[in-house]
């Protein structure tokens, strides 16, 4: 049996192969690289190039390589993107994933794992989301990932197929072992954007907001290490491999950390200074989001292992300077 990981070039996708290849797992990626990286691919997996939607090929890969069970990573993912072109945003994460559950419901696989978002909750009133808080989506991205829950849930209903939807919180760090990162040089995220100003390859960046009801002012977030959220989905997949019924589980650690947190942590692990510049709030952005994560705790056998972000910010300042090292900057 093997795994299909869509997205396995990406950011989080290439850290998940190199997981699975760790535990002994079969992997075929499938990838169109439109953000990913083909070097990202460890070579013991299969690479696929190619589209999410291509039915004919999803059927082609299922038969060949005996697949039992589907990691979907592949889709775009930047907020304000979505806000721009909408229709690209439904187009390539909800109608082509729809086309990819589809294929693999008609290819007889049973285990889907799903990677949706915090950004199905919207602005949550007390700032921490449990699952059961309202689903609200302030982002035509946010509402792109809700569709693609809903029609995991009817599908699951009515077929022979079980699912589990990850709402991720802020994905962040690297790999330990330093093979993989966050390589996309246009990723927006937070503690991307500081490691890359600490090894001035900005000339300073800006912090969005300093006006929000939060202990410093600036936007608190629930930082989870990207191994932490492959080692989830690895549990995940154990969990649907013993019979377990489908399910929604919130990603994060369940505690947050300002912008100014963050970029005090950078400057003191780099040792280095840089500009910072107070901005107007982004469009779109909550106050405070931040994961309830009982549920995840009780429902998987998942333990997280880099809950401190010094830890993480040190391993993506890693990956930033083997970026920089190997002119992938
Ligand atoms: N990074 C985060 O903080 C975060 C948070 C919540 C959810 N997510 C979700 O996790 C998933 C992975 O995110 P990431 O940060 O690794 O992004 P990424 O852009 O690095 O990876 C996405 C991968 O999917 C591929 N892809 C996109 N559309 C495709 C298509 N139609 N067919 C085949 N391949 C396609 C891209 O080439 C890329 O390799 C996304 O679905 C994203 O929405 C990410
Ligand atoms: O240069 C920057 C970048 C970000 N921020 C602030 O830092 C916080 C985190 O912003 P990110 O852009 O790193 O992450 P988001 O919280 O906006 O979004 C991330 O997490 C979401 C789920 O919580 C979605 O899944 C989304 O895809 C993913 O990028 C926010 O308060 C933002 O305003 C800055 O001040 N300056």
């Amino acid at each position: 049996m093997s795994v299909l990981l869509t997205g396995g070039a990406g950011y989080i996708g290439s850290h998940m192969v190199y997981q699975l290849l760790d535990e002994g797992e079969s992997v075929v990626v499938l990838d169109n690289l439109s953000t990913g990286f083909d070097w990202a691919i460890p070579p013991a997996a299969l690479f696929v190039k190619g589209d999410i939607a291509d039915e004919a090929l999803i059927s082609r890969i299922i038969e060949n390589h005996r697949i039992d069970a589907v990691i979907h990573f592949a889709g775009s993912s930047v907020v304000p993107e979505s806000v721009q072109d909408p229709l690209g945003y439904y187009k390539n994460n909800t109608l082509k994933s729809c086309s990819l559950i589809a294929s693999a419901i008609e290819g007889g696989v049973k285990h889907f794992v799903f990677s949706s978002t915090a950004a199905v909750y919207g602005m949550p009133d007390n700032h921490i989301a449990t699952e059961e808080t309202p689903l609200q989506p302030i982002s035509p991205y946010g509402s792109s990932k809700l569709m693609i829950e809903r029609i995991l849930q009817d599908a699951s209903n009515a077929h022979d197929f079980r699912y589990v939807a990850l709402r991720y919180f802020n994905v962040a760090g690297a790999d330990p072992n330093g093979r993989t990162g966050q390589s996309n040089l246009n990723a927006t995220h937070l503690i991307k954007v500081a490691c890359q100003a600490s090894l001035g390859l900005r000339s300073h960046m800006e912090v969005y907001g300093s006006d929000y009801d939060t202990p410093d002012g600036t936007g608190v977030r629930d930082y989870i290490h990207v191994s932490d959220l492959v080692s989830a989905h690895s549990a995940t997949l154990r969990y649907l491999r013993n019979g377990k019924p489908s399910e929604i589980l919130n990603c994060g650690y369940g505690h947050g950390h300002s912008v100014l947190e963050i970029i005090n942590t950078v400057k003191e692990i780099s040792n280095c200074e840089f500009d910072v510049k107070f901005s107007d709030r982004r469009t779109g952005d909550a106050a405070a989001l931040i994961a309830a994560n009982a549920k995840i705790l009780k429902t998987l056998d998942w333990q997280p292992k880099f809950d401190d972000l010094r830890v993480i910010t040190q391993h993506a300042l890693d990956w930033e300077k083997h970026l920089k090292k190997s002119g992938l900057t």
